[in-house]
């Protein structure tokens, strides 16, 4: 469904010091360095999956997004959307694909939200029956009847954010491009948000390709990621693989009865202690939790514990140090 291969993005940007000198001198001399924005990029996608397309600030993600729909033209390289090349065959490209971009609005920000919809309708040549129907179902399933009529500069970030998803979906798209779609959002509109994205990734089988910085979303909503830095494609396969590359140690918090004893146990090490509660991470491959739980419970009186996996957080940062990301 997807198909990118190979793709190459440069920018040039122009460089001059600080100062109206520089400026000045700038204009008459003007200097440039290149930046290599995207570097051999290649990954396919198939129809139905949700893609997290995770990396650092300045990897490369939202060249990425804006190349496959049609905004930015690569340097070279090959892109197959649904038999469509994005850059060469925009008009065509565009009604298979909605886009939203998280710190940016496709809304007109003067006029009430239905304004939008409707100039929308009239952009994508939306048949009038698809466009109620669909209008009906995402303002029921993202709560926004109330401020159809409220021009997007009164909105909350939340409210905002409800409507451009909307907006992106009212002329049925085959997939979605969402880019950070949950950043600024308080934890019930990003819930709200994400429970949309699988339902309509479930029930109409809608490809989603989502960056963001939030590993909760990537965790709620991903099956597979791909992970980009420094313009390269460095990691594609399954989150779950990938936990369990990680998952070599686990995380014990144990309360207990007041005691100053020293705790020592083979195969963990401690995090974090006090006279009632202790914190260990107990290395796998060296010792069992339950045989930790084990040991603790003979030394300690009315143990109280909880054990961890390794917040996906963690796994990332410990995926960019080793890239060197
Ligand atoms: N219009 C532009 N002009 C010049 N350089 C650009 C332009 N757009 C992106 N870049 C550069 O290309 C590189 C990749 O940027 P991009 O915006 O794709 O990164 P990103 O992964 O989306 O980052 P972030 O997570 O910070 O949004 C960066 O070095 C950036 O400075």
């Amino acid at each position: 469904m997807i198909e990118v291969e190979s793709l190459n993005k440069t920018f040039k940007v122009s460089k001059r010091n600080a100062g109206v000198f520089a400026a000045v001198k700038s204009l008459f001399n003007p200097k440039y360095t290149t930046v290599r924005a995207l570097e051999d990029v290649s990954f396919k996608i198939d129809e139905g999956e949700i893609v997290g397309y995770i990396g650092p600030n300045g990897a490369g993600k939202s060249t990425t997004i804006k190349i496959i729909s049609g905004i930015l033209v690569p340097d070279s390289g090959k892109c197959n959307i649904l038999g469509l090349t994005p850059w060469k065959n925009r008009i065509n490209h565009v009604k298979n694909i909605g886009v939203v971009f998280g710190q940016r609005s496709q809304l007109w920000w003067d006029v009430p939200v239905i304004d939008s919809f409707h100039l929308l309708k009239d952009i994508y040549k939306i048949p009038t029956k698809v466009f109620k129907d669909n209008l009906d179902l995402l303002t029921s399933t993202l709560d926004i009847s109330s401020i159809l009529t409220t021009p997007v500069r009164q909105l909350s970030l939340g409210q905002q954010m409800r409507c451009e998803i909307a907006a992106s979906l009212l002329h049925n798209p085959k997939i979605l491009f969402l880019d950070e779609p949950t950043i600024g959002l308080d934890a019930v509109s990003k819930i709200a948000v994400r429970n949309f994205i699988k339902n309509i990734n479930k029930e109409k089988n809608v490809t989603v390709i989502l960056t963001t910085h939030d590993m909760s979303d990537i965790e709620a909503l991903a099956d597979r990621i791909i992970l980009i830095g420094k313009g390269r494609i460095l990691l594609d396969g399954s989150l779950t693989e990938l936990k369990n590359r990680f998952a070599t140690h686990k995380t014990l918090t144990v309360d207990f009865k007041e005691n100053t004893e020293d705790i020592n146990i083979e195969g963990t090490t401690i995090l974090s202690k006090s006279t009632e509660r202790l914190t260990l991470s107990v290395d796998l491959d060296k010792i069992k939790a339950s045989e930790v739980i084990s040991s603790l419970s003979k030394e300690l009186e009315n143990i109280d514990l909880s054990v961890d996996s390794r917040p996906i957080e963690e796994i990332i940062v410990e995926l960019y140090k080793e890239y060197q990301i």
